[in-house]
């Protein structure tokens, strides 16, 4: 898989030669190739904004140099270009599923208010386009948000992970529960025991606790993830008659 990135701040990039995601590059499973917008300026201030037409507050990025940079990139239908913004599809497990079955993913880093418009439009015709929001929260750029999917969708690029059985048991995988808690040695530690359960040995009563901890603190934290039967605060059962 090829990941392009362009953005204003190259240099935020920088980690991407790193833990997780470097070692896939060192695999050869993926290469990262990063890019400046202002190379696709070419005023004298390499301008990337300018004011928003109907007026409003804060700069628009300009459509030229987003432009110019796909040209250079070759950006075609075998592309899927990726705008991370506040105003696209939540980003999940599955979506990260979806997008590491890719070929080429360029990254289109967003700053201001915005990118203006015409570039998504122009995209959509000569690409895949995926408009993708990390969450409901605004941050100075999609740098963040592009370096977050993108160590998402790496470590399940086949042959990434050393150890593929943990891909499939932890959080948000099918069961769409959240992960159970986990623990290490020592056994005792500052006044608090390791469950006796996971000393056992016993298999099944350490699977059955594991579930029966994943289920409760999905109820917890992310009801939503739950079905109405896994609820245990007497929500009634309303079957379709
Ligand atoms: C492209 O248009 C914009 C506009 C405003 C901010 C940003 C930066 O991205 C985010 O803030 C974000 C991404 N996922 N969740 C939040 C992009």
């Amino acid at each position: 898989m090829r990941l392009d990135y362009l953005t204003i701040f190259p240099d935020f990039f920088a980690p991407l030669d790193l833990s997780l995601p470097g070692k896939a590059a060192d695999k050869g499973l993926v290469e990262f190739h990063v890019h400046d917008l202002r190379g696709h300026s070419h005023d004298k201030h390499h301008r990337v904004d300018d004011t928003p037409y109907g007026g409003g507050a804060g700069m628009v990025m300009k459509p030229e140099p987003w432009g110019e940079a796909f040209d250079a990139l070759g950006v075609d239908a075998g592309t899927t270009v990726v705008f991370t913004t506040p105003s696209g599809e939540p980003f999940d497990q599955r979506l990260a599923a979806d997008l590491a079955t890719r070929g080429r993913i360029v990254f289109a880093c967003g700053r201001y208010e915005g990118i203006d418009q015409r570039v998504i439009d122009h995209a959509g015709e000569r690409a895949e386009v995926r408009e993708i929001s990390l969450g409901d929260y605004v941050l100075n750029g999609g740098e963040v948000a592009a370096l977050a999917i993108t160590e998402a969708v790496v470590r399940l690029l086949p042959g990434f992970m050393g150890n593929a059985a943990s891909l499939v048991e932890e959080s948000h995988a099918e069961g769409g529960l959240l992960e159970y808690p986990v623990y290490t040695k020592p056994p005792q530690w500052r006044g608090h025991d390791v469950p006796a359960v996971l000393r056992s040995g016993d298999h099944g009563k350490v699977a059955a606790w594991r579930h029966e901890q994943a289920v409760r603190r999905t109820a917890e934290r992310r009801p939503d993830l739950l079905h109405p039967s896994q609820l245990d605060d007497g929500t009634p059962i309303v079957r379709a008659t």
